[in-house]
């Protein structure tokens, strides 16, 4: 195969995956994932405005969106006010590594979210597969600590949805599509969450 061939075929694949995500993002829009986003975004307000905090926890991609979103909070998304209280728990390589290391893989969140956590606090569980066990046993740590749990998934995400107050499943199967579909929604909380807190003025 020539370079050229490579190239065009290539490109051919690359259109064929930009049309898989619009087609999800499409899908999105029909699928009242934005509903749930907005519900979700009102009860991070209330949890903030009452003192409490936000975490963050996923694997491999969503370990970066993890940081990613709660980075949205303690910075700025769209305008400058003051920092929120948030973080990830996918963040601290010498938690993971220790935990993983003493204890087990499944372990890494559940047992940060059971020393970090307190009741009004929301946990958010990001797994592409929806069944990973440490992010399946991190909301339901997070469950037992009185957190609120929110789990952001594949169209597959039986197992996080069985352990979550909310549940957001975007529609592929897809890790790569349902990575970048997760983070339009993280994006979309964390707007209407400064929007919220710190509304400007029209
Ligand atoms: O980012 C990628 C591939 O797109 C991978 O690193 C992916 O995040 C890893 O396979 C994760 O372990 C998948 O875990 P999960 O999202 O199913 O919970």
């Amino acid at each position: 195969m020539t370079v050229e061939n490579v190239t065009a075929h290539g490109l051919v694949t690359a259109r064929a995956r930009l049309s898989d995500a619009i087609a999800v993002k499409q899908a999105m829009l029909d699928d009242g994932v934005l509903e749930q986003a907005v519900a979700i975004a009102h009860v991070v307000v209330a949890a903030l405005r009452a003192g409490n905090k936000i975490m963050f926890f996923g694997n491999g991609g969503s370990s970066m969106d993890a940081g990613h979103l709660a980075a949205e909070l303690t910075g700025r998304f769209a305008y400058d006010r003051p920092g929120l209280a948030a973080f990830s728990l996918s963040d601290s390589t010498a938690a993971v590594t220790a935990i993983g290391n003493d204890y087990s893989y499944a372990e890494v969140f559940a047992r940060q979210v059971l020393g970090l956590g307190r009741p009004g606090d929301v946990a958010f569980g990001l797994s592409t597969s929806g069944s990973s066990a440490n992010v399946v046993r991190g909301l339901q740590a997070a469950r037992r600590a009185g957190m609120v749990t929110v789990a952001l998934t594949g169209a597959d995400g039986r197992q996080c949805l069985a352990v979550a107050d909310h549940c957001i499943r975007v529609p592929s199967s897809n890790t790569a599509r349902v990575q970048e579909a997760c983070l339009h929604v993280g994006h979309t909380i964390c707007e209407l969450v400064e929007a919220g807190m710190f509304p400007r003025s029209p």
